[in-house]
Order: C-alpha cells, then sequence, then structure tokens
C-alpha cells in the first residue's frame, strides 16, 4: 500500500504552532501557541477530523438520514451512495464513501466481516461509542507507516496526543437513589467513607479494565487480517494498556459536532450527534475564559473552525471552552473537567 499522508500527524496554520506549555503550566502538557499577534474575531484555521471519524452515537432512527462519514442531512430528493458491500451505511457522496473505505470501512464493515458487527454491538450494550471510534483510529494506521524505532505506541502518528488510560477518564457511576422505579435503592449504600468509596473506585477501575481488556482481543482479530504492521499494538499483556490508553485519547480530545439540516425552530429540525477528533484543535487547552473558539458550519458538519474570540498576542497561549454552550451548572462543569480530562478545578 503506498504511504498516504497521515492525517494524525499535525500540520498547524502558519498562524499558531503546538509546543510544550513550560513554567507553572507545564503540567498542562502541550498548547497551541500563536505566532503573531491576531485580532478580533480572526479564523485562525479551519480543519476537517483526522482520518474522518465523524459519526452517530448508536442513533438508528437518524443514521439513515445523515451521511455516515460526514454526517451531512441527506435530503430525500439528494442521491445517495451506499457501502458497496451492502451494509446499509449510506454517504452524500462518493468522496465521502471513498474516504470512509481509506480510512476505516473497507475492514470496518459488518459485511465484509461480521466480526466487527459484533464488536459494534458490544460496545452499544457497554453504551461506549468510544470503542468504535478507537477502532476506526486503530484501523486507520494501515495507511501509516511506523516511524522508525522505539516501542509501538511510541511509532504511532498519534503519539504526543494526550492519551490517558481510559479508566483514569470517567468517575464511577452515582446512581441515584431516589429513584425508587427500578425498586433497587436498597442496593445504594448511603454513607459511604473514604475507604468504601476507594474500594468501589477500585472495583469499579478493574472491572473496566477487564472490559477492555475483552474488546482488545476482539478488535486485534477483526483486524488481524489487514493491520499486520501495527497488530502488535494489540498483541500479549499490553494490549489492553494500549487500547486503553487510546480510548482515553479519544475521550479526552475527541469534540462533540453537531448536524442541523431542517429548519432553523420547531419540530422539522433534524439534529445528529457525532464525535470527531480534530489534529491541531486537540492541541487546544481548556480555559473558561478563552480567547478563542470553534465554530461550524450546518451544511459542513465535520468541518471546524478555530476563531479568536479577542485580540492575541504573539506567543499567547489559545485556548478553548472544552464545554461552551453546554448547559452544565457551575458544579457539573468542574467534575467533567476534572474527571474527564484531569483538569484540577481552581
Ligand atoms: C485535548 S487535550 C489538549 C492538549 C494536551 N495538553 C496535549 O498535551 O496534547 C486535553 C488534555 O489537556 C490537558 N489540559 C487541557 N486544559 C488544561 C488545563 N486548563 N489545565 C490542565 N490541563 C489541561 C488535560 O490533560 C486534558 O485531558
Amino acid at each position: 500500500m503506498p504511504c498516504l499522508p497521515c492525517g494524525w500527524r499535525r500540520q498547524c496554520p502558519d498562524t499558531a504552532e503546538v509546543r510544550a506549555c513550560g513554567g507553572l503550566a507545564s503540567s498542562k502538557g502541550n498548547g497551541l501557541f500563536a505566532t503573531r499577534s491576531l485580532v478580533e474575531d480572526e479564523l485562525l484555521f479551519e480543519e476537517d477530523p483526522v482520518c474522518g471519524m465523524a459519526m452517530l452515537m448508536f442513533d438508528d432512527a437518524a443514521s439513515g438520514r445523515f451521511c455516515q462519514h460526514c454526517l451531512v442531512l441527506l435530503r430525500e430528493d439528494s442521491e445517495t451512495v451506499s457501502c458497496l458491500q451492502e451494509c446499509g451505511a449510506s454517504y452524500c457522496s462518493h468522496a465521502c464513501r471513498d474516504a470512509a473505505k481509506w480510512a476505516y470501512h473497507d475492514v470496518l464493515c459488518p459485511v465484509a466481516n461480521p466480526r466487527w458487527g459484533e464488536y459494534v454491538e458490544r460496545a452499544r450494550e457497554c453504551g461506549n461509542e468510544y470503542y468504535v471510534l478507537a477502532a476506526r483510529a486503530l484501523a486507520s494506521l494501515r495507511n501509516c507507516t511506523p516511524a522508525d524505532d522505539g516501542e509501538m505506541w511510541t511509532r504511532t502518528p498519534w503519539f504526543g496526543y494526550a492519551a490517558p488510560p481510559w479508566w483514569q477518564t470517567m468517575k464511577r457511576p452515582i446512581y441515584d437513589t431516589d429513584d425508587e422505579s427500578d425498586g433497587d435503592s436498597a442496593s445504594q449504600p448511603q454513607d459511604l467513607d473514604s475507604e468504601d468509596n476507594a474500594s468501589l473506585d477500585r472495583f469499579f477501575q478493574s472491572a473496566v479494565r477487564t472490559q477492555t481488556s475483552e474488546m482488545a482481543e476482539e478488535l486485534a482479530a477483526i483486524l488481524a487480517n489487514s493491520d499486520s504492521v501495527w497488530s502488535s499494538l494489540l498483541a500479549g499483556p499490553q494490549a489492553s494498556e494500549a487500547l486503553g490508553r487510546l480510548m482515553g485519547l479519544v475521550r479526552v480530545n475527541s469534540m462533540a459536532i453537531q448536524s442541523q439540516t431542517g429548519g432553523d425552530s420547531g419540530d422539522d429540525v433534524e439534529l445528529a450527534k457525532g464525535m470527531a477528533i480534530y489534529p491541531v484543535t486537540s492541541a487546544m487547552n481548556h480555559d473558561a475564559e478563552s480567547n478563542c473558539y470553534v465554530a461550524s458550519n450546518p451544511s459542513e458538519p465535520q468541518r471546524c473552525y478555530v476563531r479568536t474570540r479577542r485580540a492575541v498576542a504573539a506567543g499567547e497561549e489559545l485556548c478553548i471552552d472544552y464545554l461552551s454552550g453546554a448547559p452544565y451548572s457551575d458544579e457539573q462543569r468542574c467534575d467533567i473537567l476534572q474527571h474527564q480530562y484531569g483538569i484540577p478545578s481552581t
């Protein structure tokens, strides 16, 4: 297979560069910095997701109505293009079908590979579409040549992206003890002390690791015939760690995307939700008082546009608000930032 440009490698625009946050901010890892002064509402750059990873979140009702690759609405009067294996996936154009096929669909098609259908079903049972995004990311590697040496993870084109083990990016669920509808409130222990909590946390993390290990084994089998150069990522005892870090990468770097291509308001608004990883945008750290924001255009839902909110000096870090526009209380925001992203409350 020819070595085609790999979307994971970050190609910065001339307005910005990725580098380590130094000094007191060094615990943030890398960040994106302005290479020159910028004016208010300046378009810094625009980009598409790496390997075209827009996807629907197990939303069967919506999935037939939106392009499976770019999430644009498939209008009744417009021509659609179907997966050549006839798995039911529809696309808005040949370009989208080809892009999906190149990135992941020729190996991750439930007709070409029935084990893939089973994997998606398991991901759905786990209520976790990150497993699907992680699989797409791994499948996309077959188009990339590994860097020269080092252990396999350091040779991936996403080496350098934040990738905590994903069991560190989630909080043990707390079930609603007020909800008596399931009659199970007696099983919810009240007044746990810190030792009980720590023990339940350990139990939860170990269950997540076991689940990840099973999914890694399944994914290794699915990719076995297509992904030989990279198969060692999911081989041996390190397999669950590798998938766990990839899941963590997906969890802390993906952005919600939304397609809204019906009427402006009322019942005829069509909504589809997806997630995607943007190579350069994913280098941007969070700031509640951010100097930049991410905009999108409903007719091109997967493309993101990063713009300044205010004038920015050369050398200043460029940040976005990770939870911008989300209807969370201050307490919920702190909780999500801390548990999902590992960002301490200020
Ligand atoms: C999308 S990545 C941002 C780029 C990342 N710093 C890197 O090195 O690739 C999100 C991760 O960056 C770190 N991060 C982002 N904003 C932060 C902040 N305000 N304070 C501390 N860490 C932050 C957290 O580890 C978070 O999970």
